[in-house]
């Protein structure tokens, strides 16, 4: 069988009980199955939720916790409980985990995010078995991932996962919430996420889940854009994930075959750069960028806002409205002097290391 590299993503109803409490059995069918996907040798990256829900309890809250502080603290007591739990468990198949933490800056820094991809490979390539969650109890609530979901999207596009099994307390995603409407219809097979699932798709389903179907649904849409097949569904027993990846699961299959992989620079503008400033073109350009694969420059600019570097991500709004964000090889003082220029047009002394304000390599669509 062809070595596959998966992105397994564990929900917290998956891992614990409503009582705060990890639920071994439950935590021990994970390992067996993950353990079984890498003896048939296959990768594995584990997205594990959980350190809140498993923490709680032990910081004496009756359930889990709604204010920032609460769930921070209980994150940092749950995480340790959880890590522990793998380590030992695991231990048994002689898999070595490594816990990685991380936070909405380990992503939007170009630096750290190469960072990350550079020691997560590392850590693969050798074997060990990346558990990754957000680091709660750093993270504040503005720059968080929003919930485990879209971290285990964003991770399976970041490593050219093969496929993201996002595994929860449902089977899969029905046409209504089936905890309500015991005549939903479940979908064995998504070609894409379209917007109108998302009116079928509701909240968590029980008090330690917390994004519930509508939050898998977008991390879904993220994942097949940068190129990964996702399930969503359960499964019990060692077999499990080997079902799964053959296509035998309990759940739903989003994405066609072949999906184009994305490249890591590419991802990095399109989903974690922020915005420096913006860039007004012409019909010209918006053709040669839209249409023709061209990079964009200077000639095609007529104005230029806010105050960048050489290497900043900017947007470009083209007479039409926005038409995507790229790394620029211009400051903005530089390219306001550049301008509607042509590179013949440049006078000796105004040769630049580029001619180019924003490569086609360097450029995604809106
Ligand atoms: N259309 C739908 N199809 C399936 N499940 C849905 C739907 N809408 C809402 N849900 C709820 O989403 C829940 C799973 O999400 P969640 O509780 O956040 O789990 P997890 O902890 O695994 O992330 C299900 O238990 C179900 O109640
Ligand atoms: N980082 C949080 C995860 C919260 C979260 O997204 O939970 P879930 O919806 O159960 O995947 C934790 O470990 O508790």
């Amino acid at each position: 069988m062809e070595k596959k590299r998966i992105v397994v993503k564990i929900g917290s109803s998956s891992l614990t009980n409503a009582k705060g409490q990890i639920d071994h059995e439950k935590l021990l069918d994970h390992v067996h199955a993950v353990a079984a996907l890498r003896e048939a040798g296959h990768e594995v990256l584990l997205v594990s939720s959980g350190a809140v829900a498993a923490g709680f309890a032990r910081l004496g809250y009756p359930s889990r916790p709604t204010t920032l502080k609460g769930k921070q603290a209980a994150a940092a007591v749950g995480q340790s409980l959880l890590v522990q739990s793998y380590i030992a468990q695991f231990s048994q198949f002689d898999l070595i985990p490594a816990q990685i933490l991380l936070t909405r800056n380990d992503f939007s820094k170009q630096e750290r995010y190469k960072n990350a991809y550079a020691t997560i490979t590392e850590l693969l390539e050798r074997g060990i078995l990346p558990i990754i969650n957000e680091n709660d109890t750093v993270s504040v609530e503005e720059l968080t991932f929003g919930d485990n979901d879209m971290l285990s999207a964003l991770v399976s596009g970041l490593v050219h996962a093969d496929q993201l099994i996002i595994l929860t307390d449902i089977n899969g995603l029905y046409d209504s919430n089936p905890r309500k409407n015991p005549l939903a219809h479940k979908y064995d097979f998504l070609p894409e996420v379209t917007d109108d699932l998302f009116q079928s798709a509701e909240g968590a389903g029980t008090k330690v889940g917390t994004g519930g179907m509508k939050s898998k649904l977008m991390a879904a849409k993220t994942a097949i854009s940068l190129g990964v097949q996702v399930f969503i569904g359960l499964g019990k027993g060692s077999q499990k994930l080997l079902d799964i990846i053959q296509g035998d699961g309990d759940g739903t299959y989003i994405g066609k075959e072949g999906l184009a992989s994305i490249n890591n620079s590419r991802q990095w503008i399109a989903f974690h750069s922020e915005v420096s400033g913006t860039i007004f073109v012409d019909q010209g350009a918006e053709d040669a960028l839209l249409y023709n694969g061209k990079s964009l420059l200077p000639a095609g600019v007529y104005d230029v806002k806010g105050s960048f570097e050489k290497c900043d991500v900017v947007e470009v709004i083209g007479p039409n409205g926005l038409l995507g964000k790229g790394e620029v090889l211009f400051s903005s003082t530089e390219l306001k002097k550049f301008m509607g220029k042509r590179s013949e047009e440049f006078s000796k002394d105004e040769v630049l290391s580029s001619n180019v304000v924003i490569h086609r390599n360097k450029w995604v669509k809106a």
